[in-house]
Parts: structure tokens; sequence; C-alpha cells
């Protein structure tokens, strides 16, 4: 059928064996490696065979995403959901599947257990998962909890990024390894937005102070210790769920081991209050200069829906650089 590489199997057709970027992190060892032809049917042939089902009751559309097609499989062994993207390689669904993988062997917070991904033999490629029912929102302080019990479980020891490169919204995002984690933000977060921002608008003037504000910002991190920690790294609204039983689930990540702090840049769009961050902090207590940070964190997603969305946001991210700068004397 496929790879089964710690729990997370990788369709056939995967580029694994040559990958570049062969992922290290919990799905390492390969537990079992078996070779077939590819199927016509991938999805249908996993849940037959290592997803236990003897028959595939029902398959319906699920609505919400923009990206992706979304699908129910009901089967005689339980439910699962399926994405599938018809023009896009499986390396996306690979870092998701990574990404959630990791989440999900922390044990904190609820995540849709990942079991295969892999490439559609007429191009493209799928992602099979856990299907989740989902209730009523979820309660702010369990969220808030469970969020930093997921912060203070997932280490790292290889410093900050991830195995592979992901994509928040369609951008790419650069994950390669680094043990300094203002030089990783300031090239792989700010500073490739800033290029992009160069590149794609010809806007020199906020790539040109988005350079003096990551040569400045060093001093934003004095005396605070960052350690790595596991990230969603897309944390909004539109990614937060409730399971019936009301516990938070948290899908569709951007994941990456980064500060604790960078996972509130999408907050502008989460909806947090004041009881979420209260039991964050209970858990994660907040570092000294936390205030200082926050907006340098909030850029980051500004410049990524500048560069996705176009002008609206340009001002956001302009009036935070401009008062980093005359605050840094930059
Ligand atoms: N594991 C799951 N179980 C049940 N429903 C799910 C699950 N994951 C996602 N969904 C539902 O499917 C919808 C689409 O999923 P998702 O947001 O991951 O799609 P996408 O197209 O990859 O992402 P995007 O929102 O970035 O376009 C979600 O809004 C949610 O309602």
């Amino acid at each position: 059928m496929g790879l089964n590489v710690g729990g997370l199997s990788v369709g056939l057709g995967s580029c694994l064996p040559s990958h570049p970027r062969l992922p290290r992190f919990s799905f390492t060892k390969p537990r079992q490696v078996a070779v077939a032809a590819m199927s016509d049917d991938p999805i249908s042939e996993w849940i037959l065979s290592e997803g236990n089902a003897t028959k595939i009751t029902r398959i319906s559309p699920v609505g919400g995403g923009c990206i992706n097609v979304a699908r129910r499989y009901d089967t005689d062994a339980g439910s699962l959901f399926v994405k599938t993207n018809r023009s896009i390689g499986q390396l996306m669904f690979e870092a998701e599947a990574l990404g959630l993988g990791a989440m999900y062997e922390t044990r904190t917070i609820r995540v849709p257990k990942p079991f295969k991904y892999g490439s559609l033999p007429t191009g493209g490629s799928y992602i099979i998962m856990e299907f989740i029912e989902f209730g009523a929102r979820a309660d702010q302080s369990v969220l808030g909890r469970k969020l930093a019990e997921m912060h203070k479980a997932g280490k790292s020891e290889k410093g900050f990024g991830f195995d592979v490169d992901n994509t928040v919204g369609s951008t790419p995002q650069i994950n390669t390894w680094s043990s300094d984690w203002v030089q990783f933000y300031g090239e792989h977060r700010l500073g490739y937005q800033f290029k992009l921002a160069l590149d794609q608008y010809g806007d020199r003037t906020i790539y040109e102070r988005g350079q003096r504000l990551i040569k400045s910002m060093g001093a934003l991190f004095e005396n605070v210790v960052i350690e790595p920690c596991l990230l969603h790294g897309d944390l909004w609204s539109g990614n937060i769920f409730s399971a019936k039983n009301g516990e938070p689930v948290i899908l569709d990540p951007a994941c990456y081991y980064g500060h604790s702090e960078a996972e509130f840049g999408m907050s502008w769009c989460a909806g947090f209050g004041g009881s979420f961050y209260n039991a964050y902090f209970q858990v994660m207590p907040k570092q000294p200069g936390f205030e200082k940070r926050r907006d340098l964190y909030l850029l980051y997603h500004y410049l990524n829906h500048y560069n996705l969305f176009g002008s609206g946001y340009r001002p956001s991210a302009m009036s935070i650089i401009d008062d980093y700068l005359r605050t840094l004397n930059a």
C-alpha cells in the first residue's frame, strides 16, 4: 500500500525515497514498507485495507474550505475526512500531515489524527485524516489552556524551524532550522514577506524600512529566553472549532517550532478574549516585554495579507514598521 511512517502512511507515488527533506520529526522511522503499483483510487484502497473498513457506505462533500475539495467518507469502521487537490503535488499535504501529527503527538489540544497522504494517479494529491463532528463554539478559557499546554509540550531539539517547509495561506513558509530565533524570524518570516512585497509590488519603501527593522529588532528580545515550541502557525477563527463534547479543535496548521508569542500573530482574526489569555498565561507565564513584541508578530501576518490580498493591508503593516523604527531609533 505505501509507507507507514510512525503511524502515518505515505501514499505510493510519493517521492519519499529521494525526498530531499524527508521528515525527521516524529515520523522518522519507517515501521513497515510495502511496494505495490499505484491504485486508480488510492483513497478507497487505503480505507479498505489499512483503514480497516470493509465497505464505504457514503461519500459526501464538506463545505468551508477554499483551497481544497473536502469530503466525508462514511465506512463500516467509522468516518474519515479526506481533502484532495487536483493541481497541487503532495508536498502541501505532507506538510499538513506532519503538522497535524506533531500537534497530535503532544496529546494536549485536540487535532484530527492524520492517517495518510499521497499522490493521485491523475495528478494532484490527497490527505486522509480522522473525521471530527463539530459542535458549538469552544470555551475560550479551555482553548487558552489547551493551546498553552501544546506550546509547553511541543519541544524541539533542533531549534527553530520544522522538518518541512509549508504554507501560510498559499504563501510559502520557509522552515529551515536555526538556533537563533531573532535570526529565524527576521530572515524566514519578516524578511521573506518584505522581499515578496518588493518582487510582486515593487514596494521598495516597505522593503527598505523592513530591513532596518530586522537589523534593530534584537533589542525587543533583551532579557528573554526564547525556547522553541510547537506552534499551530495560522491560528485564526477559521481554523478553530470545537468537537461535539465542547473540546476545542484546531485545524489547517502551518506548524513550526518558534517563540510561543508568535502564535498570537493572527489574533486580529481570532477573537481571543480576556479569559483566553488568562488561561493561557496560567500555563505559559507571560515573558517580560510581551507587549512590546506583540505588534512584531502581528506584522508577519499583515504582510502576508498584503502579499496575498493587496494594498488594503499595507497601512497596518507600514504603521507597525514605522512605530518600531521610531521607538528603536533605527
Ligand atoms: N478533520 C475534520 N473533520 C471534519 N470536518 C473537517 C475536518 N477538517 C476540516 N473540516 C471541515 O472542512 C472544512 C474545510 O477544511 P479546511 O479548512 O482544512 O480546508 P482547506 O481547503 O484545506 O483550507 P482553507 O480553509 O485554507 O481553504 C473546514 O472548514 C471544516 O468545516
